[in-house]
């Protein structure tokens, strides 16, 4: 039988750490759409409620293709029930940065929240991109939006 999966990106990681080899991010499943994170961290890191630190991830991965960026995204079960997100709200990882991935890391739940070395703490998306030439005109063609936004559409 042959495989019809779409073949793999291939990105070239670097391991800012040795503990790292242990705790490569990977997909849980053939259909995740994200690898995990994981903190990297030499003690327990304690988050008050509203504190917000960089975190690191000891993992620097060139995308090295400009159609293709990475999203950093909180994860769900950390977000809503410990009300651990992202201080960015989203991290947006360009094809040509090199450096170490780093998760900003904000507690805006109500309770202290501990995290620990090597929990997932985030997820890693990588998506297609566009990038687009900007052409400076007086007029545009006629939509039939026009310049209506924010909950026009529908009205009389
Ligand atoms: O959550 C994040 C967001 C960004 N980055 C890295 C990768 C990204 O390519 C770079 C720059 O991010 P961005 O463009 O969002 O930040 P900026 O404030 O505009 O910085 P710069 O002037 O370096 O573009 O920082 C992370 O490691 N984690
Ligand atoms: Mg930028």
């Amino acid at each position: 039988m042959s495989d019809s999966r779409p073949q793999r990106p291939r990105l070239a990681v670097k391991l800012l750490d040795e503990r790292l080899r242990d705790f490569m991010p990977r997909y849980a499943t053939l259909g995740s759409a994200g690898m995990d994170l994981r903190a990297l961290l030499d003690e327990p890191l304690v988050l008050e409620p509203g504190q917000c630190e960089l975190v690191r991830t000891g993992l620097a991965i060139h995308i090295g293709d400009p159609g293709l960026a990475g999203l950093i995204l909180p994860r769900s079960g950390l977000g809503h029930k410990h009300g651990i997100v992202l201080g960015n709200l989203v991290g947006l990882i360009d094809s040509d940065y090199q450096g170490e991935l780093m998760i900003s890391t904000w507690n805006r739940g109500t309770d202290t929240f501990v995290l620990e070395p090597f929990e997932r703490l985030a997820q890693y998306v990588l998506v297609p991109v566009v990038q687009a030439e900007l052409e400076v005109v007086d007029e545009f063609e006629a939509s039939l939006r026009g310049e209506g936004g924010f909950g026009s559409s529908g009205r009389h």
